[in-house]
């Protein structure tokens, strides 16, 4: 996979060598280019130079804050995008960014991020890529604002590279962990058996595998039907809960 991320901070993501993901760097799973945003904008769309780099500007319609320049992102998308890549634009105003999503991005050959800043990218930018034939998702990490797309950019990566084949050491890891399998994961325990008077659940050591499967089973149902209802469906929540 190849990975762009375009940005007005590329050094927020000089981190990406400490993750998980500078193994699969070096693995050459993934290849990681980061681009400055900026660097698109030291020619006006007028021809004149930009000694300022200026990648805002005020809201049509006003109302606070600044938007990111279409022009501007215009140049630097046609030149990072290839055919077949995905654009991703992390924002509070899009879908959920899910376990399912992000075994769905794990197979593009390119991603590329668009982090926007102050109240976010021209509209026209994610409408212009998508008529133009690319797939352009608008995605959410959850219901908070952030100061701008990197942040969510970064935790995006990590949950989409880990899910590339060959990444992770044990793939058994990636089935069994939360959402895997639309479920919470089940409680994990190791070494003492008796922690300040609590005690690891005796099945666990058992060694029934088929008993410790059963009650992991049953501990991941439990935990999602109390933690994360919207994630069981009704047959399995039961109308009392879902009747509104
Ligand atoms: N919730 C997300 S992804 C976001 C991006 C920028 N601000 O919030």
């Amino acid at each position: 996979m190849r990975l762009d991320i375009v940005t007005i901070f590329p050094e927020f993501f000089s981190a990406l060598d400490v993750s998980l993901l500078g193994k699969a760097r070096a693995a050459e799973l993934v290849e990681t280019n980061v681009h400055d945003l900026r660097d698109w904008a030291a020619i006006r769309a007028d021809g004149t130079p930009d000694v300022h780099r200026t990648v805002d500007d005020s809201p049509f319609g006003g109302g606070a804050g600044m938007v990111m320049k279409a022009d501007v992102w215009g140049k630097a998308l046609d030149d990072v995008l290839e055919p077949g890549g995905v654009l991703v634009v992390p924002t509070p105003a899009g879908v959920p960014f899910t376990q399912a999503l992000a075994l769905d991005l794990a197979t593009a050959p390119q991603l590329v991020f668009a982090c926007g800043r102050y109240e976010g990218i021209d509209a026209r930018v994610p409408e212009h890529y998508a008529s133009a034939g690319f797939r352009v998702l608008e995605v959410s990490l959850g219901d908070y604002v952030l100061n701008g797309g990197e942040v969510a950019a970064f935790a995006m990566i990590e949950a989409v590279t880990r899910l590339i084949p060959g990444f992770m050491g044990n793939a058994q890891s990636i089935v069994e962990e939360s959402h895997a399998d639309g479920l919470l994961e089940y409680p994990s325990y190791t070494r003492p058996a008796s922690w300040r008077g609590l005690d690891v659940p005796e099945v666990l050591m058992s060694g029934h595998h088929g008993k410790i499967e059963k009650w992991r089973h049953e501990q991941s149902e439990q935990r999602t039907r109390e933690r994360r209802p919207d994630l069981l469906s009704p047959d399995l929540l039961g109308p009392d809960l879902l009747a509104p």
